[in-house]
């Protein structure tokens, strides 16, 4: 694992801009993307770049069930509204939470992603180590699925939301192995709220408790860390 500490969020999002910018350059055909909070400073940077990636295709990890691409709660709105509409992709995948039909929704994705291996993977984590959706507990053999999202989760992301009723409390995500067949992984944690998960992740055992720990046994993870995310290593 390459831990790049530094000082805070503007700090993450610029040495995070210079890891896309080397791995476009590099060739770089398919991203792996993320939602929440901690990836839009560098989506803020992406949107003003150079960096041209109308040839490329991207893959986000999750889409909450039950919502469609307009919903202004979805994770697809949230990713045209701060990265497609100003840095369109050949084509931009995201999974299915519309689907009347959840099986053909897992399976098409998981041919989506055997077809255009990612070449890297943003992500974020969640406070108790989840990525993607993947919650503790979730299998490290794992490729798409349905998952159940925790309390934690769900009042963690309700800041989103008019009240917290309204988040959907299922959702589609790439799994684990999805996630680790990619060939470069990139996580970035900033904040307080983060501090445990990370310290986990990057010291503690490699358990399905914390799904984020796996990322050890990945060969090649750069996490990008704030001095608050970093306060407990
Ligand atoms: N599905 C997303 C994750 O991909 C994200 O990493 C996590 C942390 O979000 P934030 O960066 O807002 O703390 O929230 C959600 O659960």
């Amino acid at each position: 694992m390459n831990i790049i500490r530094v000082k805070d969020v503007e700090q993450s999002a610029e040495k995070a801009l210079e890891i896309y910018q080397n791995a476009v350059q590099h060739g770089a055909k398919v991203l792996g993307l993320a939602t929440g909070s901690t990836p839009i400073p560098l989506y803020q940077k992406l949107a003003t770049s150079q960096i041209d990636f109308s040839e490329l295709v991207s893959i986000n990890l999750d889409e909450y069930l039950g919502l469609d691409g307009e919903d202004e709660q979805s994770y697809r709105y949230f990713m045209t509204k701060h990265l497609f509409q100003y840095k369109p992709f050949k084509h931009s995948y995201v999974p299915d939470g519309k689907s009347e039909d959840h099986e053909a929704a897992i399976k098409a994705y998981d041919r989506i992603i055997a077809e255009h291996p990612i070449d890297l993977q943003l992500l974020g984590i969640g406070r108790n180590g989840h990525i993607g959706f993947n919650e503790p507990g979730t299998p490290f053999d794992s490729t798409t699925h349905i998952v159940n999202l925790t309390q934690s989760t769900v009042a963690a992301n309700a800041r989103f939301f008019e009240k917290e009723s309204d988040v959907p409390t299922q959702a589609i995500s790439m799994g684990i192995a999805s996630v680790m067949s990619a060939k470069k992984i990139l996580l970035i944690a900033t904040g307080e709220s983060k501090a445990e998960a990370v310290a986990a992740t990057i010291n503690g055992p490699i358990t399905e408790d914390v799904p984020a720990s796996i990322l050890q046994k990945h060969s090649d993870v750069t996490i990008i860390i704030d001095e608050a995310a970093a306060s407990k290593l």
